[in-house]
């Protein structure tokens, strides 16, 4: 399968993964996606309120002072008769009658109206108490007339039932202020798809110093950062040896040797990595036929990952079970499939493109994946991106795809995870 249609199958099983709808509270539906449109529960802003500090006025001025009003105060009941002003602050309801709002600096009264450090005689001789307010029945002009109102009307920003975000939106810190400010307290959400990975390899060690042909698991650490950014949560993890039964009675949700026991039937993804080639130890294909599971990627003509895979396995009632995304055991190998295949089933499709800045050659049947990073001119090419080695795509900001016999300047870029 070429690698466009292995991405465009991962997108469409993602379909799939549409979790019964939650409602949870605001802080905890961060990362999550819209189940319902988000509609505002209240107009913004709610009433009719200044935009400015200064006074709102009735009418041709001057204006006599009749009352303050301030944010989070009582607001002026009465209507306001012409010649008439209230002290108002920026958020603050507009009496009614009011036709707009002077601020400060356009008034008689001028800027310094407010200076803390002015003597209270001062202030009494400018028509003020000592806290700084005009005195009620004080007099204020206008110094620079303006038409500008400066009045925020109710609805003016969003009217209430408004729909502010559709079904599927991504919950970002920014849609959670929106989500308050606009009177939520809880969201419809989908969950994260649960993803649980399993690690296989007799030489894989998960931690010191690897020695005697032995191997430091490079996959499993990778894999929590980029499910989390990919809308995902890592819900279980186990170290499996090599061996037909133990996979297989991983994949099925048995203990395997004293490692307690496991429940893949809780996770919606199943990531295993290595076991995916043609060595004796490489089962994963064995075992998936074993256990019934509809097979929808086998292999992709891309460099590095080729032996990766996408399949479905039989769910335990009606309806289809978990899916299993089989990561080739080379490191890089591993990154480039998961990009291709688990990222696109947890998140959707995403395109960005950009032009190539350096020599890239293109393979004559495979698409190749190359780490790259982004500068002024372009994506350069990093090198170090042989099938084993991390450190290209630990200096790249994407992985450039360059399909077979690709000759232009223009390539799609997959970024990689840097911060959830
Ligand atoms: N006869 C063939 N041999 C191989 C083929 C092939 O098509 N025909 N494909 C090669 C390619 S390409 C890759 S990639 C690997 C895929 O291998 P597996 O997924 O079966 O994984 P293993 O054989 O277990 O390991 C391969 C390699 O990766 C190391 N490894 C495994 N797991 C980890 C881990 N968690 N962290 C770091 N390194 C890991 C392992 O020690 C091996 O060196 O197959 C090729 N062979
Ligand atoms: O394609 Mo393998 O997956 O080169 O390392």
């Amino acid at each position: 399968m070429s690698w466009a249609e292995a991405r465009e199958a991962a997108v469409a099983a993602g379909a799939a993964l549409t979790p019964v709808a939650v409602e949870v509270p605001l802080a905890e539906a961060y990362g999550c996606r819209l189940a319902a449109p988000l509609r505002a529960l209240v107009a913004l802003p709610g009433v009719d309120v200044a935009a400015m500090d200064g006074y709102a006025v009735a009418g041709e001025g001057p204006w006599r002072v009749a009352g303050h009003v301030l944010a989070g105060g009582e607001p002026y009941q009465r209507p306001l008769p012409p010649g008439a002003c209230v002290e108002i602050a920026t958020g603050a309801p507009v009496p009614r009658g009011a036709d707009r709002v002077v601020p400060y600096e356009h008034t008689s009264r001028g800027e310094n109206t407010h200076d803390q450090d002015e003597p209270a005689h001062d202030r009494r001789d400018q028509g003020e108490d000592p806290r700084g307010r005009p005195f009620l029945g004080a007099v204020v002009g206008e110094r620079e007339p303006s038409r500008r109102p400066h009045i925020r009307r109710r609805g003016e920003d969003v009217e209430r039932g408004a729909v502010v975000l559709g079904a599927g939106a991504e919950v970002t810190p920014v849609v959670l202020a929106l989500a308050a400010g606009l009177g939520h307290d809880t969201l419809p959400v989908r969950p994260r798809p649960n993803v649980a990975v399993l690690v296989t390899g007799d030489e894989v060690v998960h931690e010191g110093l690897p020695r005697h042909g032995r191997v430091r698991d490079a996959i499993g650490p990778f894999l929590p950062g980029l499910v989390e950014w990919a809308g995902g949560r890592v819900s279980g993890r186990l170290r499996l040896p090599d061996g037909r039964e133990a996979l297989a009675r991983a994949l099925t949700g048995w203990a395997v040797r004293g490692e307690g026991r496991w429940a893949p039937k809780e996770a919606d993804v199943l990531v295993v990595c290595g076991a995916s080639s043609k060595g004796p130890a490489d089962h994963l294909r064995a075992v998936l036929a074993e256990l019934g599971a509809e097979v929808l990627v086998d292999g992709v003509a891309v460099r590095p990952g080729h032996p990766q895979l996408l399949a479905r396995l039989p769910g335990a009632g009606p309806g289809a079970g978990p899916f299993v995304v089989g990561l080739p055991g080379n490191p890089f190998a591993a990154l480039g499939a998961a990009m291709t295949l688990l990222v696109p089933l947890l998140r959707g499709p995403s395109r960005q493109l950009s032009a190539l800045a350096g020599p890239v050659r293109a393979h004559a049947r495979d698409t190749r994946l190359v780490p790259v990073r982004r500068t002024g001119r372009g994506a350069v090419p990093i090198g170090h991106d042989g099938p084993a080695s991390l450190w290209g795509a630990a200096l790249a900001d994407a992985l450039a795809v360059v399909p077979p016999g690709w000759d232009g300047e223009q390539a799609e870029l997959l970024e990689l995870p840097r911060k959830v």
